[in-house]
């Protein structure tokens, strides 16, 4: 095999929650949620290189999380039994950009861009909907960045409908706080029983986001940027937050109200895509190796 087929670099999106409905609670606690996915270019970077010592190795380390807990590492598991030679390794450099616990889920695009590169570089020959099945595992928010396509999802974020949106600038804003997503699904007062929408009824009137309430109760500083953000538009909040963000027709505009954010906050203007930077570059690696893909 030659070097070209060996190494790739792929780049992993963040994803807003256009909206975010909850509308019921399975037994095991999982929410049923109907929400719009989609990403936005704003990304991390994450570089395979194929070795042959049968071991996963990422670098650098990310502070306080253990290998073994990082989604990259679990991804990289998950695809272990369907190598197509044992001996298959792999080192990942990861450059991360994306704020953890942000509500953009960086975590879960890592992990989908795992599946999807050494997809190729194992020889595993899955299919998406496979590689999206095995990632569910490991996270509701997996799926959507496996499929590459924005979407309105139900159950808990795994049936996908594919959806062609607007693409808007976003001002993203990143509050100074941590939230977790487990805290907000398991608070008392998180309304669960917003009334289900037909997909059309969905895209034409937009949404809400259920758990924007609760996140503002326990991060103050959630509040405090929302009420700041709320002044120049309709303020939203993505996931379980702490990310807010606001649309625009333009950069200019977008940039514009970024250069007047409070400097405690994190800030970017981003654009929505339709398809996963990912897939894009992916679909380009491919096509350039084609026949080794193939073997
Ligand atoms: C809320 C959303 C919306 O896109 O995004 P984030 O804010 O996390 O980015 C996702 O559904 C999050 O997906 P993800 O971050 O992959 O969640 P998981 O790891 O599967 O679950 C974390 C915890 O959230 C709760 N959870 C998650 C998804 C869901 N539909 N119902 C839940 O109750 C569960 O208690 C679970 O223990
Ligand atoms: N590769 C990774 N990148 C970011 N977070 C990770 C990764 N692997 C595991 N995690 C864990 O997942 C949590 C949620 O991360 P992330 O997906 O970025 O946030 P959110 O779900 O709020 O959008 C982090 O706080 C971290 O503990």
């Amino acid at each position: 095999m030659d070097d070209s087929v060996t190494t790739m670099q792929l780049p992993s999106p963040a994803k807003l929650n256009l909206f975010l409905h909850i509308i019921g609670r399975r037994e095991d606690g999982y929410h049923e949620l109907q929400t719009l996915f989609q990403f936005i270019d704003l990304c991390d970077t994450l570089d395979f290189s194929l070795t042959h010592n049968n071991q996963v190795t990422i670098s650098p380390l990310i502070e306080q999380l253990p290998t073994e807990d990082n989604l990259i590492y679990k991804a990289a598991k998950l695809l272990t039994p369907f190598k197509q030679d044992a001996r298959f390794g792999i080192d990942i450099i990861l450059t991360k950009q994306l704020p953890m616990g942000g509500g953009i889920g960086g975590g879960s695009s890592n992990a989908a861009t795992t599946l999807l590169a050494l997809n190729v570089l194992w020889k595993c020959h899955l299919s998406l909907e496979k590689l999206a099945e095995l990632g569910v595992q490991l996270g509701a928010d997996i799926p959507v960045f496996v499929m590459g396509f924005a979407a309105f999802a139900e159950g808990v974020g795994e049936k996908l409908q594919k959806v062609e949106l607007d693409t808007p600038y976003f001002l993203l804003i990143k509050p100074n706080c941590h939230v977790s997503t487990g805290q907000i699904f398991t608070d008392k007062y998180l309304t669960r029983d917003t009334p289900p929408l037909r997909i059309s009824h969905a895209l034409k009137l937009g949404g809400h986001n259920d758990c924007l309430e609760v996140v503002k109760k326990h991060n103050p500083e959630v509040n405090e940027a929302y009420l700041w953000l709320k002044n120049h538009g309709d303020a939203k909040l993505t996931g379980t937050g702490a990310c807010l963000f606001l649309a625009f027709d333009n950069w200019h505009d977008a940039e514009r109200v970024r250069l007047a954010t409070p400097q405690k906050w994190q800030s970017w203007v981003c654009r929505g895509c339709n398809v996963s930077p990912t897939h894009a570059v992916l679909n380009q690696w491919i096509e350039q190796n084609w026949s080794e893909c193939r073997q």
